[in-house]
């Protein structure tokens, strides 16, 4: 296991397109989140004031002239977070948040701790049902079964995008998978490499996906990119074998630490 370093700040890296009613108490939350010393907001091409509202809630904002979707929001939150990493301290621990948490943000907080102690390499927030969530499963269950497949995990929330995770863990996922593939594809990189994962329950609102016609397209639009995913991983032979994985999949338990192979 990963050497222990009480000493490891956290950056908190949020993808914002127009969010700008809900950026500035997500950023507020955000800092008071321990251990976090850098709140970064990737303004990813917002036609309304995101930028500007991070900026005065205490967030740097870095921002996308044109709208690159979610994951290259990501991307190139880390990769300003590397640049103000310093040189005689450990790499900051990367915390994504999604934009619309709003003032529930800090409670996220407990993804960080099995991550800065070392327990396991990335941590990701199991949120409680969402009032107005129009979903019938058919996204997450195309998620959970392709990462069960190539790993053997079944996570409760493969969608989840509040996700804790070391500088090595976030190089072993990358380049990430566009748009909102990039969780399914993350999760099956990481324990594809030999990464430890663990679910924890946070107490997280967020605008919930709803069953109207915008809710239906926002959904084909993940299943598309989750699908994009899952088969360019197929065809890089990026999975493991059952054999690797059949010790650990039978063993798995719910908000238990996972990796895909045996540990010694
Ligand atoms: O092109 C995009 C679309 C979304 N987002 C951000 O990605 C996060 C997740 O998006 P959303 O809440 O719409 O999706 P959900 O997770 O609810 O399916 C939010 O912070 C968005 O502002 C982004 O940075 N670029
Ligand atoms: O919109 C939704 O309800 C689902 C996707 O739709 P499905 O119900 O899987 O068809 O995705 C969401 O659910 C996740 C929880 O499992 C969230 O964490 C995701 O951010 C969200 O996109």
């Amino acid at each position: 296991m990963r050497q222990v370093r009480t000493s490891q700040r956290v950056a908190v890296v949020v993808p914002a397109k127009d969010e700008a009613e809900r950026i500035a108490s997500t950023v507020r939350a955000a800092r008071a989140i321990p251990h976090v010393d850098l709140v970064l907001v990737v303004d990813d091409g917002s036609e309304d004031d995101t930028q500007h509202a991070a900026r005065n809630a205490g967030a740097v904002v870095v921002r996308h002239s044109v709208n690159r979707g979610k994951a290259s929001a990501m991307e190139t939150g880390a990769s300003v977070v590397a640049m103000r990493d310093a040189e005689d301290a450990p790499n900051r621990l990367l915390l994504f948040l999604d934009a619309d948490l709003g003032d529930s943000a800090v409670g996220c907080a407990p993804l960080v701790t099995p991550v800065l102690e070392g327990h396991v390499d990335c941590t990701i927030a199991v949120l409680p049902p969402q009032a107005g969530a129009g979903g019938r499963g058919v996204v997450t269950g195309l998620a959970r079964r392709s990462i069960a497949r190539a790993t053997g995990w079944q996570p409760a929330q493969p969608l989840s995008g509040q996700r804790c995770l070391t500088r090595e863990a976030f190089e072993a996922a990358t380049p990430l998978a566009r748009g909102w593939g990039v969780e399914t594809g993350m999760t099956i990189d990481l324990l594809v490499a030999g990464m430890a994962l663990q679910e924890v329950p946070c107490d997280l609102r967020h605008r919930a996906t709803s069953n109207d016609l915008a809710g239906q397209l926002h959904r084909a639009g993940q299943y598309r990119d989750v699908a994009m995913a899952v088969n360019a991983r197929r065809m890089r032979g990026v999975r493991l074998s059952p054999d690797t994985y059949a010790a650990s999949a039978d063993q798995q338990q719910p908000g238990q630490p996972y990796s895909a192979y045996p540990r010694g």
